[in-house]
């Protein structure tokens, strides 16, 4: 790993399955913090991208130490150098969302914190559920992204690697300088187009596919292997 360690300035950071515990669990694991120090230490730019609303992804930022760019809304819209960039123009009517929910969902509390998106959870876990709303809201027009935790309706031009995109634009990186962690479909882009990338052992197949490195471990524990192993050990706080 050694030669990749000099060009890497970024690291992309998903919040959801690589900060936390583990896939499927919303509580931030300890070594979380330790990936922020380590990060910092290295004087690595962090980018948290997330499916999460843009307050929730921020706020998390601030008490992890983390003063990068942060990109939310499965890449709608970003909060870079003090400034909100809005990625994607308006949001999915109201009518297509109750239809989606009358197959099964719940919205998520933080819709009334997004200005692009719908974050719908379904009720029972079946695949065929999120197919089936996702084919309603394709036919629409509308894009829909499963992130292993909701169904994100969003207009079309979003998407994970377009806002990770447009901050890197305005940091003046590239993606071969990126290293990027996530565990969901809805990193798989950032993923194949980083010049590293990794996945926790526990991500979804689809991730784990995609990148160069799978960590043993799940969440952020397997999230900060992967930094120490691409970017070298570092002081990092026990966890
Ligand atoms: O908000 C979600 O559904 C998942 O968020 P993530 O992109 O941070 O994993
Ligand atoms: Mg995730």
């Amino acid at each position: 790993m050694q030669g990749v360690a000099g060009s890497i300035r970024v690291a992309a950071l998903d919040i959801d399955g690589t900060l936390t515990e583990r896939r499927g669990a919303a509580r931030l694991d300890v070594c979380s913090i330790a990936v922020a120090r380590l990060l910092n230490a290295l004087r690595v730019t962090t980018i948290l991208m997330t499916g999460n609303s843009l307050p929730v992804a921020v706020g998390l930022g601030v008490y992890l130490g983390l003063e990068g760019p942060v990109v939310a809304e499965n890449g709608c819209v970003a909060l870079v150098g003090g400034e909100r960039v809005h990625i994607c123009s308006g949001r999915p009517p109201e009518s297509l969302v109750r239809r989606v929910m009358e197959l099964g969902f719940r919205p998520s509390w933080q819709n009334e914190y997004r200005y692009h998106e719908y974050s719908l959870i379904p009720v029972r876990r079946e695949p065929s559920v999120v197919e089936k709303a996702s084919d309603i809201v394709e036919r629409e027009g509308y894009r829909a992204i499963w992130s292993g935790y909701a169904l994100h309706i969003q207009p079309p031009g979003g998407g994970k690697a377009r806002g990770v995109g447009e901050v890197l634009e305005r940091i003046g990186a590239g993606w071969s300088e990126v290293l990027a962690v996530g565990d969901g479909e809805n990193d798989v882009e950032v993923l194949a187009r980083a010049g590293y990338s990794g996945a926790p052992g526990d991500a979804s197949e689809q991730a784990k596919r995609v990148a160069k490195l799978v960590a043993r471990s799940p969440g952020a524990r397997g999230t900060l292997e992967i930094i120490q192993r691409v970017l070298g050990g570092g002081p990092a706080p026990a966890c």
